[in-house]
């Protein structure tokens, strides 16, 4: 079973572009669960530019107990205005899964997954890590689609890689996907012999999702908003989700 976790961070770039309440994202995540979802994931960052410090706190109460909550981002990313930090916000919410992105400030969107057989990136990671950990949270890293020194990973405390699948989802589209598949593959195979569960995330879409969920045994969880959220527009939110869940059965 792979859990489908319905990124929202578009539904807050819509409601953004005008100010005001809607589209509301509370509403988004009530409707993404009662379709079947198991888990609503969010990736503040320092501009705002989507979910904001209020929105994950909202999501907080309102998905306890029901679906896990995933928050993303960059652990290392100055506090700015009244986005406290990306730690700071988790621990006020506990969230089920934290996963940590190496993005920079201003980046369009996320593009690379951490480099793990860099001995200072880990122990930059290793108290961060430790700390998530002692609030509860499951802590997931992002990680490239060749990506190196995942033997390292557990050590410094991390439970779970997401595969950034950008790369892949780019080469379906252009009809050549076997390489960057293999790539995933060969990752999600190394990272489960050292005891890592596997998310994979970036890009995924209702045309390329089944072809990789068939290629990686095991497969824990998908992160998806851009092209759900994008699709939902002609066939519904509700719709959408459940199309998704078709896929992953
Ligand atoms: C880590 C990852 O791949 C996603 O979180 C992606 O970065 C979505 O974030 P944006 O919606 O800000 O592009
Ligand atoms: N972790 C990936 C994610 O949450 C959603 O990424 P995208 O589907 O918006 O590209």
């Amino acid at each position: 079973m792979t859990l489908l976790s319905v990124n929202l961070n578009k539904i807050a770039v819509l409601r953004n572009s005008r100010g005001g309440h809607e589209p509301d994202i509370a509403r988004a995540a009530t409707t993404c669960i009662e379709a079947g979802c198991g888990g609503i994931t969010v990736h503040p960052r320092p501009d705002q530019r989507h979910i904001r410090p209020d929105d994950v706190r909202t999501l907080a109460a309102l998905l306890r107990g029901r679906v896990e909550y995933n928050i993303e981002g960059n652990p290392f990313a100055a506090a700015r205005g009244d986005y406290p930090g990306l730690i700071a916000l988790c621990r006020e919410v506990r969230p089920a899964q934290v996963t940590l992105v190496p993005d920079s400030d201003g980046q369009i969107t996320s593009d690379h997954g951490f480099d793990l057989a860099s001995e200072a990136e880990r122990e930059r990671l290793r108290p961060l890590i430790g700390e998530l950990r002692e609030l509860g949270c499951r802590v997931s890293l992002f990680v490239d689609p060749a990506a190196q020194g995942l033997e390292h990973a557990t050590a410094i405390g991390a439970q779970r890689v997401e595969i950034y699948t950008g790369p892949y989802a780019e080469a379906f589209e252009d009809g050549h996907a076997a390489e960057q598949l293999a790539l995933c593959v060969e990752t999600a195979r190394r990272a489960q012999q050292v005891g890592l569960a596997v998310n994979a995330g970036h890009d995924l879409s209702q045309a390329n999702l089944g072809t990789l969920r068939a290629a990686i045994p095991g497969l824990a969880e998908v992160s998806i908003g851009h092209a759900l959220i994008g699709e939902a527009l002609y066939e519904g939110l509700a719709n959408t989700v459940r199309k998704y869940l078709q896929i992953l059965r």
